[in-house]
């Protein structure tokens, strides 16, 4: 049994938690002085709630996440500066570094993330950053516990936010082009059902066929683009309308902290 602190049960913090309950194993202990939802969640999903930090120490968790907005984090992280220094601290704030993290918590191994929604279903992407002074069986540990949420991209810390924005902001991004699609079946005369549940399909299928096969995202298109057909002409409306520019722009836009 892996006992597991989660602080900061917002979208983020409740998408880990799914995620971790698909696995018997990890029992759940939050810390909630703020969201009255959680209760009820809590009671949902079967984990536990403490109100006050010194009584979620006193649960002793051998990992703890924080997923507090960003200006609480190192706060929260003070706040548990008396915890065993055996106990891993995650920190999926975005835009909070690890020195800062360090300066709060000197004695415990702290890793940062930046995870998407996707974690709830275990299909995250989990852009990781480890310190090389942590032990290298300890980071093989958080290396695989955050493996069952999903796929972990470890990199650099001064890669993690543009890793972060791709990955942890990208859903939305996503979800915008999918509600769009959706539009467009409805527009043309799908109920919205249908239409949503054939947009989200479609994207499933086309980001498994190019995961899976590794080919750049331009060869799989021109697979798609018959020689003076249909896709063709919607690809260069596409490009007409700036799409691609688009996407960048919003990414962009996105990692600027
Ligand atoms: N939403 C997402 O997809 C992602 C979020 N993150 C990071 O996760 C963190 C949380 O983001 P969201 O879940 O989107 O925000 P949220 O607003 O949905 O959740 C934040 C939660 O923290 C709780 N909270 C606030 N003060 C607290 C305190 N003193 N003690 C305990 N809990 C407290 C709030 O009640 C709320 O439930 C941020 O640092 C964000 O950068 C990172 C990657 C993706
Ligand atoms: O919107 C945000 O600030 C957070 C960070 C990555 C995804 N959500």
């Amino acid at each position: 049994m892996t006992k597991i602190g989660i602080i900061g049960v917002g979208h983020m913090g409740s998408a880990i938690i799914k995620g971790l309950k698909k696995n018997p194993n990890n029992k759940i202990i939050t810390e909630n002085p703020v969201n009255p939802c959680v209760d009820k969640l809590a009671k949902e999903l079967d984990f536990e709630v403490t109100n006050t930090i010194l009584d979620f120490m006193s649960k002793r968790p051998e990992i703890i996440i924080l997923t507090t907005p960003a200006p609480i984090t190192l706060k929260i992280a003070e706040e548990l500066k008396n915890i065993s220094k055996d106990t891993i601290i995650i920190s999926a704030a975005a835009g909070i570094s690890y020195l800062d993290l360090k300066k709060q918590l000197p004695n415990n191994a702290i890793a940062r993330i930046i995870p998407n929604t996707p974690v709830a279903i275990n299909a995250g992407t989990i852009g990781l950053f480890l310190s090389s002074d942590i032990d290298q069986n300890i980071q093989t540990k958080i290396h695989d516990f955050l493996a069952q949420l999903g796929d972990v991209i470890a990199v650099k810390e001064s890669q993690l936010s543009i890793v972060g924005t791709i990955g942890g902001c990208g859903p939305a991004f996503v979800d915008v082009f999918l509600d769009a699609l959706g539009d467009s079946g409805v527009l043309n005369g799908l109920p919205r059902e249908l239409a949503n549940e054939l947009a989200s399909s479609m994207v499933k299928g086309s980001a498994s066929l190019a995961y899976e096969s590794k080919l750049a995202p331009s060869l799989l298109r021109d697979q798609v683009c018959s020689p003076g057909g249909t896709t063709i002409k919607g690809v260069a409306s596409l490009e007409k309308n700036s799409f691609r520019h688009a996407v960048i722009d919003a990414v962009n836009a996105a990692n600027q902290n």
